[in-house]
């Protein structure tokens, strides 16, 4: 049987991201835990009006050799998928190769509005959620925003060219980490010398 899908819609009408709430079982989410720990985590600079200031939360660049990724300004090479992580890539379908996992220590910990449309970048994105619930605003206008919890084990299909953020809580919530499955051109940013890590 196909795992049960919401959809979730704006005011007029245009999708904006289907939802599989029970992706991943317990006994899977318990698994891969310790590996996303392990992980070389990341707190990487970003200019914002010309000033310099660690991202909000953690970050961690995974996927296919050449995958390399580019968003506010930073350049990623990636680092190897762990084995763990490639049955879950295929149940998503054959063309993704990369991976940007966050990590949202607290309630503070936050991503703001944003759309994934980089050129190197196809418009399938995929989100699974594990640990702490959070809220994942998604929108096409600003005056249409919609809020979406996003359970420990749920699967979250962006629909293209949508804005989406992580808005900051003041609620006592556990550590969450976001896997970003994404469909990467390999060798795309191969011109530019690759290979800085933000
Ligand atoms: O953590 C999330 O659910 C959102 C992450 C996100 O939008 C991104 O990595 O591009
Ligand atoms: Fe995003």
């Amino acid at each position: 049987m196909p795992d049960p899908e919401q959809c979730i819609t704006d005011r007029a009408g245009r999708l904006l991201a289907r939802i599989v709430p029970q992706w991943l079982s317990e006994a899977e989410q318990a698994e891969l835990w310790p590996v996303l720990q392990s992980l070389d985590w990341q707190q990487p600079q970003v200019q914002i009006f010309g000033k310099s200031h660690p991202i909000p939360r953690q970050q961690c660049y995974l996927g296919r050799p050449g995958c390399d990724y580019r968003y506010s300004g930073l350049l990623m090479a990636p680092q190897p998928l762990p084995a763990p992580l490639l049955p879950l890539m295929a149940r998503l379908g054959p063309g993704f190769n990369a991976v940007l996992v966050n990590r949202y220590r607290h309630g503070q910990d936050r991503m703001g509005w944003h759309r994934d449309n980089e050129p190197e970048l196809a418009p399938d994105l995929a989100i699974l959620s594990l640990g702490g619930c959070r809220r994942l605003r998604l929108r096409f206008d600003a005056k249409d925003a919609h809020g979406v919890d996003l359970p420990s084990g749920s699967l979250l299909w962006l629909a293209p060219g949508v804005y989406h953020c992580l808005a900051p809580t003041a609620r006592e919530v556990g550590e969450r980490i976001s896997l970003t499955f994404r469909q990467i051109t390999p060798g795309f940013h191969r011109q530019e010398g690759a290979g800085i890590r933000g």
